[in-house]
């Protein structure tokens, strides 16, 4: 059985792979980062380490490295013969490996294969396959997409394990937390036959991936913002003040309240399920930079995203989303000169008023909750 991986970053190599290794695949891992490529190339193995007290070593073996920025064709060729194709690569580079798979998918057609793929986009966003296929079908003619139809499948996809960024002298070594979950939505799957041991197939991804990505992302989201604003550099750091980890239990609350109300989830096991995940940001085995949980501000803002559609769905249901509200305002005051985003934002916001910008990166145009993003943003300036 044959994988390609796009994005050989953090959860790449430090989740997708484990799992896909444990299950057999040769995995072609697929990047621009002419480093890593060269580095799985020349091994063609690694080692992942869970951070943990005696935490083991896994060594994942059977694996190459492509480029798409240099050799392109192996990677349609790569895709022709393969048997999943995943990515992990942020929801804002998707567009940008589209045209591949679908150079990869026209092979496929054209060699007549019709043994069913999938293709998952294993991104925090909601609805990332569906995004992706939407990306993808711009390259493909009628026809084709008659092929996609019945051959080619997008299925959802929440996956969950902190990884932070990596500092090692083995470029490819990755260090994980030991907690890993990783939701894969069957509905849309044309890959009948694969069922991987480690992964929970379900048929209704959407309550999992709200959980995850309103929960997970929305607190460590808030530890970063805070801690940014309080002047820290690490989640460990930042979570062991006690302003922060108040504002991250009251926003966990926030969430909490809003997917139990719209999902239906057991009261007692959700505040479980909240309360371990606050154990994983305070791990003291890992080191996770603020940056790269606060990575990509605008994103972070967007309608759909870890904040504001919590903050619009708890505001439709009559709940509280104040502590929502307060993060919003330090998203506003993030400024990382090496994050193009933040830097973005921040020049936004030297030229409109924190209102204008507010709608346009939210896309909100009710006026109670934009009132009370500036004044969240206002009370911080004092
Ligand atoms: N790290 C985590 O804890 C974690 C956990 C769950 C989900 N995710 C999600 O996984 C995705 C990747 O995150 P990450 O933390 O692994 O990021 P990362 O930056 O470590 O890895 C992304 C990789 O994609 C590569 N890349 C960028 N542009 C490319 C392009 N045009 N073509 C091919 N490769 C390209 C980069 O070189 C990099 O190696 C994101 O959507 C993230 O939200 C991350
Ligand atoms: O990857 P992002 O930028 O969407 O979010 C940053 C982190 O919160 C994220 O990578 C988590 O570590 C991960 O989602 C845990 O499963």
């Amino acid at each position: 059985m044959k994988a390609v991986h796009f994005g050989a970053g953090n959860i790449g190599r430090g989740f997708i792979g484990e799992i896909l290794s444990k299950n057999g695949f040769h995995i072609d891992f697929v990047d621009i980062n002419e480093s890593i490529i060269n580095a799985l190339k020349e091994s063609k193995e690694y080692d992942i380490a869970y951070a943990a007290k005696d935490g083991e070593t896994i060594h994942i073996d059977n694996v190459d490295g492509l480029n798409n920025g240099t050799e392109p064709e192996a990677v349609v060729e790569a895709i022709a013969s393969a048997n999943l194709v995943t990515t992990a690569i942020g929801p804002n580079v998707l567009p940008y490996i589209a045209e591949l798979i679908a150079q990869g998918i026209q092979a496929r057609q054209a060699a007549n294969i019709t043994e069913g793929i999938d293709i998952i986009a294993c991104e925090n966003m909601i609805g990332g396959s569906d995004f992706l296929r939407e990306k993808v079908e711009t390259f493909l003619t009628e026809d084709n997409s008659a092929y996609v139809e019945k051959y080619v499948g997008f299925p959802n996809a929440a996956v969950d394990r902190i990884v932070p960024d990596q500092h090692h002298e083995d470029p490819l070594f990755v260090s994980v937390e030991p907690f890993r979950e990783w939701v894969i939505d069957t509905t849309a799957s044309k890959a009948t036959d694969i069922r991987l041991e480690g992964v929970h197939y379900v048929e209704d991804l959407e309550p999992f991936i709200e959980r995850k990505l309103f929960s997970v992302n929305t607190g460590h989201a808030t530890v970063a913002y805070a801690g940014a604003f309080y002047g820290y550099k690490t989640i460990d750091e930042a979570i062991s003040d006690e302003r922060i980890l108040n504002l991250l239990q009251n926003v966990l609350k926030e969430t909490g309240a809003l997917l139990i109300n719209k999902w239906n989830f057991d009261a007692k096991e959700h505040k479980a399920y909240a309360q371990k995940i606050v154990g994983r940001f305070e791990n003291p085995h890992i080191s996770d930079d603020v940056t790269r949980v606060a990575r990509t501000p605008i994103r972070k803002l967007g309608p759909n995203e870890r904040f504001i559609r919590p903050i619009r769905e708890a505001k439709e249901r009559d709940l509280e989303y104040q502590n929502l509200i307060d993060v919003v305002g330090m998203i506003f005051h993030y400024d990382n000169p090496e994050d193009k985003e933040s830097e973005h934002l921040q020049a936004m916001l030297k030229e409109q008023s924190i209102e204008q910008v507010a709608r346009t990166v939210t896309e909100i145009d009710d006026e109670i909750i934009l009132n009370r993003i500036v004044a969240a943003e206002a009370n911080l300036s004092k």
